[in-house]
């Protein structure tokens, strides 16, 4: 069955009577890439986690358009610093394949094969702790990506990369979207979003501001606030 559409109804995160996101009404459907942008503190990030089922929500509900375990296996998040395990770079990889039931040999073969494609061969047996920022994220993007996940969300990514390692991980995306996996991701970079989007959801004060395809928002935006996003002044 088909994860997408996501549809989401007055969905809120709060506690205590405080609430620091929503209510929030979207509909992810489609294909490509959706950026998420907005201030510092607009709630991108509470947003993608929210999405992902990672946050209780308080309020309103979050439906996928198939059963919810099988949304959980067809979806994967990376985080903006990813986590890796004491282990070399190739068993980072293999090992979630082997949890899943497949075996040693097999798990090899498609972890290098991936390592390949990220262009961290060389790297296999290096202890995965040892890596730079850049091939760190390279490989939790490959440790994402190895399971085909339908949906794919992304934290600001690329937030403490150099210019090299984004411009990998931008084509890794790139290559991800056009094989049918659906980018959900927060940058600062507006080049980066400029680059990347198909659409843009324009984040503001929890809640979403503008959803919109990327040419209209960034030739046109509907709201005076995205326009000022867009010049670069201070919005709250
Ligand atoms: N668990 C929480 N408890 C209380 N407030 C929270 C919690 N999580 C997020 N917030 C608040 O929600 C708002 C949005 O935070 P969030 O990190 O999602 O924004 P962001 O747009 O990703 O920020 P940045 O661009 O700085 O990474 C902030 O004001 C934050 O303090």
């Amino acid at each position: 069955m088909a994860l997408l559409p996501l549809k989401i109804e007055g969905a809120c995160l709060g506690r205590r009577g405080r609430r620091w996101i929503g209510p929030v009404d979207l509909e992810l459907a489609g294909q490509g890439t959706t950026i998420v942008i907005g201030p510092n503190g607009s709630g991108k990030t509470s947003l993608l986690r929210m999405m992902h089922g990672l946050e209780r929500l308080r309020e309103g509900s979050l439906r996928w358009s198939c059963p919810l375990e099988e949304a959980r296996r067809k979806q994967a998040f990376v985080f903006q610093t990813p986590i890796m395990m004491r282990r070399s770079v190739l068993d980072n990889l293999a090992y979630p394949l082997r949890l899943g039931g497949m075996d040693r040999k097999a798990a090899q073969a498609e972890a290098e094969a991936w390592l390949d494609r990220v262009d961290l061969a060389p790297a296999a047996r290096r202890d995965a702790l040892r890596l730079s920022g850049g091939e760190r994220q390279k490989l939790a993007l490959a440790r994402a990506l190895i399971r085909s996940p339908e949906v794919l969300f992304l934290d600001e990514p690329c937030a403490a990369l150099d210019g090299r390692a984004t411009r990998e991980i931008e084509a890794i995306l790139q290559g991800a979207s056009t094989s049918g996996t659906r980018l959900v991701m927060s940058t600062h970079d507006m080049g980066q979003a400029r680059r990347l989007a198909d659409e843009v959801i324009f984040v503001l004060g929890g809640r979403v501001h503008e959803y919109s395809p990327a040419d209209r928002f960034f030739d046109q935006p509907e709201t005076p606030q995205a326009s000022a996003f867009l010049r670069g002044d201070i919005v709250e």
